[in-house]
């Protein structure tokens, strides 16, 4: 099962892997006229019905498969008013080969002579709301006739995620009820409850595009442009003590991520350096040089105006801060990214929270889990192992492993000179300020991708001898990645 976001990612994926949308098209197209040879013999007459999205382009597509056919292309709309590219590729060629195409902007223009087959290629997953005209009169044609109808994808005015007509509530719910449906890549939530006979086609997307992460990831993290200040991420960061400068890294770095607000808890020692770095970032000093159970409550009291706490940078081991970490946690219940030593405690604790802990591979092991040189092994170990603790596990390692003991996604964007220390604070940073914004399945594999591009254009500049503030600059260019 692949959701419309979903699919929206894994296709941007392709494309950076070298198998672009018209490609994918292609196949698309292919697969329908596949499945139209199933149900007609050849000279039967086969009217496509087409939109001026991708999916009527699916529809141009299969009409240059099905030259035994008598087919007729019925473009809804101006040729100008074509959305893409790749569909009006496509739409030219039909014109450039011969192949007899129509385009019918009016509702009251719109006929059906008898057809064997109805191709349904007006709207796929870029439908809003209620089917419009001419697509609203071509679908109650559609569906009237005593055709066999085709949807291209999804039908048209059915919603790909829920299966529902589009134009729900208004009273205005007109969708095509299609026979067959020939959905592309893998199954959709929406279309299991349908009364029509669902194929899957394949349409050549690698299995790499929805494996790791890549452009398509960073697409679920887009910003309403009507946003005020708060709503793009408030983020509290608790460390530092034996280490001053971890906090600061994570804080930055969740800044230059894309967080609003970032607030630092941290020792009073320790809060006058953390200042010193950025004055972007508001900080509270906790009395003493660590930080322990006596700041419990008001740990609790600053994490709570935030949408998540990054726990751990820079804290120390030590008992005294286990125990803050643990009593924090078992009294938390908001959502929470949990680097180095505050890793260990995880596993016993009792808590509400919704944890995101960012191990590498020897904390890994010292949480109680397992590892392997295999990523492919490592992941089904992580994924077990996540799926017990029942939290989000974002794994370090050449290849990071991402899993909420669900899902798992690889991660290969990084370097060796990445081993440096503070990239992992930088880390927990970003993914914290993307877990404000998205689930936190997709913040850290979001998060471990754009850390990982900012330390393959800082290593591109600066080779092995680059730093942690190296990638916290080039972080809002890595968030940028198409
Ligand atoms: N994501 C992928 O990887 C692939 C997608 N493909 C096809 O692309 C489709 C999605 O394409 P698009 O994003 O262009 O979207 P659609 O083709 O579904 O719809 C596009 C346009 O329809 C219009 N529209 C929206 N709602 C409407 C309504 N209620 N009434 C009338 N017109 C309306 C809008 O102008 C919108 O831009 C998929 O369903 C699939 O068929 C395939 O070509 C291959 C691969
Ligand atoms: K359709």
């Amino acid at each position: 099962m692949i959701t419309s976001d979903r699919m929206a990612a894994v296709d941007a994926n392709a494309a950076a892997l070298g198998v672009p949308r018209k490609q994918l098209m292609e196949s698309s197209g292919n697969a329908v006229a596949r499945e139209v040879r199933a149900i007609a013999d050849p000279g039967a007459t086969v009217e496509l019905l087409c939109g001026r999205g991708n999916n009527g382009g699916d529809g141009f597509v299969a009409a240059r498969f099905l030259s035994a056919y008598d087919v007729t292309v019925r473009l809804l709309g101006r040729p100008e008013s074509i959305r893409t590219e790749i569909a009006r590729e496509n739409w030219d060629a039909l014109g450039a080969a011969g192949v007899p195409t129509e385009s019918v902007a009016d509702a009251a223009d719109l006929a059906l002579d008898d057809p064997d087959v109805i191709v349904d290629a007006m709207l796929g997953t870029g439908v809003t709301g209620a089917l419009r005209e001419p697509e609203r009169t071509a679908a109650r044609l559609a569906n009237e006739t005593d055709a066999a109808v085709v949807a291209v994808d999804v039908p048209s005015g059915i919603d790909a995620d829920t299966g529902e007509p589009t134009g729900e509530g208004s009273g205005d719910e007109v969708r095509v009820e299609a026979d067959r449906v020939v959905t592309f890549h893998d199954e959709k939530p929406g279309l299991a409850a349908l009364d029509a006979a669902v194929t899957v086609a394949d349409i050549g997307i690698p299995a790499a595009a929805e494996r790791f992460t890549g452009p398509g990831d960073l697409l679920g993290i887009a910003r309403d442009p009507a946003s005020h200040k708060g709503e793009n991420g408030e983020v509290l960061v608790i460390g530092g003590g034996p280490y001053t400068g971890a906090p600061s890294l994570s804080a930055r770095s969740a800044l230059r991520t894309g967080a609003d607000l970032v607030r630092v808890a941290c020792p009073e020692t320790v809060a006058r350096t953390v200042q010193g770095y950025s004055a972007d970032l508001i900080v509270r000093g906790l009395p003493g040089d660590r930080v322990g159970p006596a700041h419990v409550d008001r740990a609790l009291e600053l994490a709570a105006g935030n949408d998540v706490v990054v726990l751990g940078p820079g804290l120390g081991g030590g008992d005294g801060t286990r125990e803050f970490v643990r009593r924090f946690l078992s009294r938390y219940g908001g959502r929470a990214v949990v680097d180095a030593d505050a890793l260990r405690v995880v596993p016993d604790v009792d808590t509400d929270a919704e944890l995101i802990c960012t191990p590498h591979q020897g904390e890994l092991v010292g949480m109680g889990g397992e590892t392997a040189d295999d990523p492919h092994e490592r992941a089904a170990l992580v994924r077990s192992f996540a799926d017990e603790v029942g939290h989000t596990l974002l794994v370090k390692g050449a290849t990071d492993v991402v899993t909420d003991g669900d899902a798992v996604r690889l991660n290969r964007t990084g370097n060796p000179g990445m081993t440096v220390g503070g990239t992992g604070d930088v880390l927990a940073g970003a993914v914290g300020a993307l877990a404000a914004v998205t689930d936190p399945f997709e913040a850290a594999a979001a998060g471990t991708y754009v850390n990982g591009l900012a330390g393959d254009a800082a290593a591109a500049d600066l080779g092995n001898g680059l730093v942690a503030t190296d990638l916290i600059d080039r972080l809002p260019e890595a968030m940028r990645d198409e």
